[in-house]
């Protein structure tokens, strides 16, 4: 398999660390290569320039296609001086995977407020980025760990804007993509979706808010009505104790927190977030940059090891095509 791209993140945030970490993990069982700038690089790291990806996969150190972001990196203090650097570490990777050198991309976290004072970045976040990259209109974002996989149908938007971006289209198609690739990438023949409601209570028959009745509730009979297995609109606040996530493969929520609260909450160290939709395999660590402990050297690699080897999965997966040998893995879950 073609090694996986690593981006390297917010220079200053635990990026770096954790990247090198993995490979020391991982090495000899997922290949991989690191877009970065060695020089920020943990104080000795044994890391070793390739001129390709294809080269990685002899490397006797860790492995790095150099790039040169022309300022130092200071733990825990961003600077604008990166930022267009990590924005072109993440294209470039994204190049990579497009053109067959890379099997997938896993990016080490981003400082978006940085990105953006630095370099005018127009998305909120990778998931955005990457959509555009590959010219697709609709991507889902997932968090996934062994007990529990989780999608916002509103990913970096303001609370407030939540209820006028949800559409019965945009919820159709997350909701379709997520079905989608739980078969492809997660092994699960016949996916069972449960869907969260907007309001408290999913809405309390409508003394509590009307989005489940005039939005959430349609969507999901026409989506029931093609013959996907989904329940819902659920109360959200009723759908994640062991037994009720025994009902489902993957749980639907209306905006970011709804969704990442449980899945951080009962798995912070090695929960994967996952881009589906896209035309490439693209994982990342569910944490952010970590700029209290950036540095200090305890940061722990546990979700970028389980990203990796997600990306591995799915990218040998999907290059046979034949059943996924991870899926199977994947689709198991703990409650
Ligand atoms: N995929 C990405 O690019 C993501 C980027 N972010 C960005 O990260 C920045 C910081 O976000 P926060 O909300 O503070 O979340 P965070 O995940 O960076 O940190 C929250 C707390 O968890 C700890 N923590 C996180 N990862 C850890 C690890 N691997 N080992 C040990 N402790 C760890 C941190 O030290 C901190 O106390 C923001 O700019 C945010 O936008 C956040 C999530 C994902
Ligand atoms: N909280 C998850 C997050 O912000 C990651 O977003 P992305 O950069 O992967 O789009």
């Amino acid at each position: 398999m073609q090694p996986i791209a690593i981006s390297c993140g917010e220079p200053a945030g635990i990026g770096p660390e954790i990247a090198v970490a993995a490979w020391t993990a991982c090495r000899g069982e997922v290949p991989m290569v690191w877009l970065g700038d060695p020089s920020h690089l943990p104080a000795g790291t044994e890391w070793q320039a390739v001129a390709t990806p294809a080269e990685a996969a002899t490397a006797t150190a860790f492995p790095v296609l150099p790039r040169d972001f022309g300022a130092p990196r200071v733990p825990g203090h961003p600077t604008p001086a990166h930022a267009q650097g990590v924005i072109d570490a993440i294209a470039d990777g994204v190049s990579l995977v497009q053109t067959g050198q890379c099997s997938a991309l896993c990016t080490a976290p981003i400082h978006k407020e940085a990105l953006i004072d630095g370099a005018d970045f127009a998305y909120p976040g990778h998931t955005e980025f990457l959509a555009a990259l590959a010219g697709r209109d609709s991507v889902v974002m997932m968090l996934a760990c062994d007990m529990l996989r989780v999608v916002p149908a509103t990913i970096h938007i303001p609370l407030t804007e939540v209820p006028s971006q949800l559409s019965a289209a945009s919820l159709t198609d997350t909701i379709l993509i997520t079905h989608a690739a739980l078969i492809r990438d997660f092994g699960i023949p016949k996916p069972r979706l449960a869907v969260a409601g907007l309001n408290p209570h999913a809405g309390e028959g409508g003394k509590m808010g009307m989005e489940e009745i005039d939005l959430i509730a349609p969507t999901l009979d026409a989506l029931r009505a093609e013959g996907l297995d989904i329940t819902g609109p659920l109360s959200a606040d009723t759908m994640f104790h062991p037994a009720a996530r025994a009902t489902y493969d993957a749980a639907i929520c209306m905006y970011h927190d709804q969704a990442l609260i449980p899945i951080k909450t009962l798995d912070f160290s090695s929960g994967v977030n996952v881009t589906l939709g896209l035309p490439f395999v693209r994982t990342s660590p569910d944490h952010g940059t970590a700029f209290d402990i950036a540095g200090t050297g305890t940061a722990d690699a546990t979700s970028m090891i389980a990203a990796l080897r997600m990306a591995a999965q799915m990218a040998s997966a999907r290059q046979t095509e034949s059943g996924p040998p991870g899926g199977v893995l994947l689709g198991q879950m703990k409650t």
